[in-house]
């Protein structure tokens, strides 16, 4: 076993933050449709949880945000003329459509790809398939340019393999990590790699949603396993409970969160609850690792309170002690039954001992919470030295960012204000500043 160690790599808040509630499905989209958001603020509670992480000693890297509005797909849909002339149309005639290009979705970086790390994979090389997103206009254009960055990052082909989305039709619906966890004895090791899906395209007596959609497919986890090389013997295939995605779990990071050996889930996640984990529970046996379950009951915990708080899209970070913390918004704070079941958590002598609370409302009210917010990938030592280093925290790079938000970033946006012409003017000025500060000068076809 080579030593190797988990970072995690946040999604920069680009800076056309706002609420379009272009999500059917995630409950805090639609209801926080056309209200006011603050795009400064928002990127500056997303830097505040990585410094303190960092600060902390956990791993910790950044994504860059896209270029937005998408000019190519205004373009593609028949928008034309000057910049300023395919934003005053596509206005006027579809403002959805100009949100859509406009979205600062990319922040959640859960969704930007699955990743399995080097221990894992049939070429010993750590392997990242860009998510196809294709149940959302709005996210369904952001893997090329998710595979550019992940391309800029992990260009060592040595190390690394950056595969494009899969073909972005209904079979091969993929939220990426979002529905993806990885447990194991220890990140060096070979793990067990677990996928969450919401319903099996070519199956039609299989359970599915029927309010709400099923955003990724059995076919499409398959896919990715097969990409990464993955053995069939450490990679487990659990179905979501389609009833809690009618509830508003979109993803299965709504409802599960994995760390090391310790599975953190409500006792309605899964379709077959019993079976999937019996599965995996033998596949993790099989890399000499205990399954350990905390299994929230809906006694406890309503599937309502476990998405008004996101107490399950949270981030289950190994300590140096052995522990674990656990990275939560303030949300759960707020909500009774959620606060009650948290402190007990802490007090009960197991996995986790500790609660670290953000503030993160700027995107909560989007939908994303801190698991949303940040891709895992495990790395060694000679794989984090092989990556691009000015992605990586410090305290130098937190300052410098901030700094460039607070030059570039407005504190208030409105549907309305997406028909201004200088707002892509504003974007495009921040990105080619941020490329210098990243040191990644072919980041963006600007
Ligand atoms: N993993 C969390 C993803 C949240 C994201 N929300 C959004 O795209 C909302 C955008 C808006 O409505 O403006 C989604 O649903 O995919």
């Amino acid at each position: 076993m080579r030593p190797a160690r988990e970072y995690n790599f946040d999604g920069l808040v680009g800076p056309s933050h706002n609420y379009a509630g272009l999500s059917f499905g995630n409950v805090a989209s639609f209801n926080n449709v056309k209200s006011a958001s603050n795009p400064k603020q928002a990127a500056l509670q997303g830097l505040a949880k990585m410094r303190a992480l960092a600060q902390r000693g956990f791993a910790q890297a950044l994504l860059p945000p896209q270029d937005r509005p998408n000019f190519r797909l205004l373009r593609s849909l028949g928008f034309t003329g000057s910049d300023a002339d395919i934003i005053a149309k596509a206005y006027k005639e579809s403002p959805v459509i100009l949100a859509c290009a406009y979205s600062a979705s990319p922040m959640w970086t859960a969704n930007a790809a699955t990743v399995s790390p080097s221990a894992d994979t049939g070429d010993g090389r750590v392997h990242f398939t860009a998510a196809n997103l294709n149940n959302k206009l709005h996210r369904a254009f952001e893997h090329p340019q998710s595979a550019r960055a992940l391309r800029a990052i992990f260009h060592d082909k040595r190390y690394f393999a950056v595969h494009d989305a899969l073909p972005g039709t209904p079979a091969f619906g993929d939220e990426g990590a979002a529905n993806h966890t990885r447990l194991c004895a220890a990140h060096g090791k070979e793990g067990v790699e677990l996928f969450v899906y919401g319903r099996v395209e070519f199956d039609p007596s299989a359970p599915a949603p029927t309010r709400y959609p099923a955003r990724q497919t059995l076919e499409a986890s398959q896919a990715v396993a097969r990409l990464h090389g993955l053995v069939d013997e450490r990679t487990v295939y659990i179905q979501q409970n389609p009833d809690v995605i009618d509830q508003g779990v979109f993803h299965n990071d709504v409802i599960a969160v994995g760390n090391g050996n310790v599975l953190f889930h409500h006792e309605q996640a899964f379709a077959d609850e019993a079976a999937g984990l019996a599965r995996l529970k033998a596949a993790m046996e099989g890399v000499g690792a205990q399954l350990q379950t905390i299994r929230v009951p809906t006694s406890e915990v309503s599937v309502q309170d476990a998405v008004s708080s996101y107490l399950f899209n949270s981030q289950l970070l190994s300590k140096a002690d052995g522990k674990m913390a656990l990275v939560i918004p303030h949300e759960c704070e707020e909500i009774g039954a959620v606060d009650r079941y948290l402190k007990a958590l802490v007090a009960s002598g197991g996995p986790v001992d500790e609660l670290i609370h953000f503030d993160l409302r700027q995107s909560m009210r989007n939908g994303g919470g801190p698991a949303c917010l940040r891709l895992r990938v495990a790395l060694t030592d000679e794989e984090a030295n092989a990556m691009h280093q000015g992605v990586v925290m410090t305290e130098t790079l937190y300052q410098t960012l901030v700094a460039w938000v607070e030059k570039h970033y407005r504190d208030r946006l409105e549907p309305a204000d997406l028909a201004d012409p200088k707002l892509a003017q504003e974007v495009h000025a921040a990105l080619e500043d941020l490329s210098r500060i990243l040191g990644l000068p072919g980041l963006y076809e600007l």
